[in-house]
């Protein structure tokens, strides 16, 4: 699966951009402000639905305009495929081939897309809730029962929250029996696909930080472990009427990384986060390619920063054997691998236009 060709319109800088890509590797070399990241941007848009810079729309539309666009070609398996999103400052619509009003989920479906890039820190510096999506991902896109079972889930939390908020508590065991039966689903899904991520990513970490690191990964399914949810339902029911929510469950779980019992947060350097960030995310590639046959499409904004000599070898090795497509950003031609310079496809970006070097 990769993207053929790649159309954008009014997303920052980048008023009109129409670009013929490379099935593998595409380079995007340009200076600060260039209009790099908004590139990069504007792929995971259609791959995710919104940015990972802002959730404000606003911001990613270009100024004096009302809407940005992007749309591209996928090429998969069955062939060629048209996808395209546009966002208003306050609506989504997505297209997948004639069809319109198509919802985001079948669109990550058809354009599974990671990314790298310095804004990342926040995975491991903020609280659970980006780690959560980011083990969520993986699960969406290798079990797909789940976003059904999530769905059941997050209604049922939805409807016990609203009872809880009121004097009558009839339906309150009925919707707790659900939530319960679907949480413990959501559950199951999250730890087996943790299991099949976690060694992929302690390899990584061991190329990146040595067999040393020190660094524990665990996953927390959001309620104490010594007891059944059922029960801690029971227990906390006065405790989740006095808040008007539902403590415990799957909208609290966690993936713990500590490093000799401290968080990752308080103990790691910033450059050895973003070796742990790198690692997560390339073992959640591969976890993808694994269960999918497939790779996902890799967006690495500012290839090489912040890493040290050795660091730099180990990311570049394995994108040398990365059978996805791969889009990465820099500065200059000599932070990318010697290599490239002969396979890549080499755009350059100045003041918003991006052109095919020849
Ligand atoms: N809504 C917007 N409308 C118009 N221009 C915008 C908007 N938002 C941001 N910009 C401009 O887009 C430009 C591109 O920024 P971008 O982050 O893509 O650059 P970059 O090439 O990645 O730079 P760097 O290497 O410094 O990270 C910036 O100059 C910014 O001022």
């Amino acid at each position: 699966m990769y993207l053929d060709s790649l159309s954008i319109q009014g997303l920052r800088c980048l008023e009109r951009v129409e670009l013929s890509l490379d099935s593998k590797r595409n380079v995007f070399i340009g200076d600060n402000g260039a209009g790099k990241t908004s590139l990069l941007e504007a792929i995971y848009l259609l791959g995710r639905g919104h940015s990972f810079r802002t959730a404000n729309s606003r911001r990613l539309i270009q100024d004096e305009r009302d809407q940005c666009v992007v749309r591209a070609q996928v090429q998969n398996a069955h062939g060629r495929l048209p996808v395209g999103i546009l966002k208003t400052a306050d609506a989504t619509r997505v297209k997948l081939g004639q069809d319109t009003g198509i919802k985001l989920s079948e669109l990550a479906r058809a354009c599974p897309v990671l990314v790298l890039e310095p804004g990342q820190h926040r995975l491991v510096e903020d609280g659970p809730v980006l780690r959560r999506r980011f083990l969520d991902w993986s699960v969406f896109h290798v079990e797909h029962a789940y976003h059904e079972e999530w769905r059941r889930f997050s209604r049922a939390l939805k409807q016990r929250n609203a009872l809880l908020r009121t004097a009558q508590h009839a339906m309150l065991p009925t919707w707790t029996r659900e939530l319960v039966s679907a949480a413990l689903k959501v559950d199951q899904f999250r730890r087996q696909v943790f299991q099949e991520l976690l060694p992929l990513i302690n390899h990584l970490l061991t190329c990146f930080l040595g067999e040393e690191h020190g660094l524990r990964i665990q996953y927390r399914s959001g309620w104490l472990a010594d007891s059944s949810l059922e029960e801690q339902y029971a227990k906390q029911l006065s405790q989740d009427v006095e808040r008007g929510f539902t403590q415990s469950g799957p909208h609290r779980a966690e993936i713990r990384v500590s490093v000799e019992r401290h968080a990752a947060r308080d103990s790691l350097s910033r450059g050895q986060q973003k070796l742990l960030i790198t690692a997560m995310l390339l073992g959640q590639a591969q976890h993808f390619a694994q269960r999918n046959g497939i790779s996902p499409i890799l967006l690495i904004d500012d290839l090489g920063s912040e890493l040290g000599q050795g660091a730099r070898a180990t990311l570049y090795e394995f994108l040398k054997s990365y059978s996805g497509q791969i889009f990465v950003t820099a500065l200059d031609a000599d932070q990318i691998p010697d290599e490239w310079n002969k396979v890549a496809k080499m755009f350059h970006v100045k003041h918003g236009s991006i052109e095919a070097m020849v």
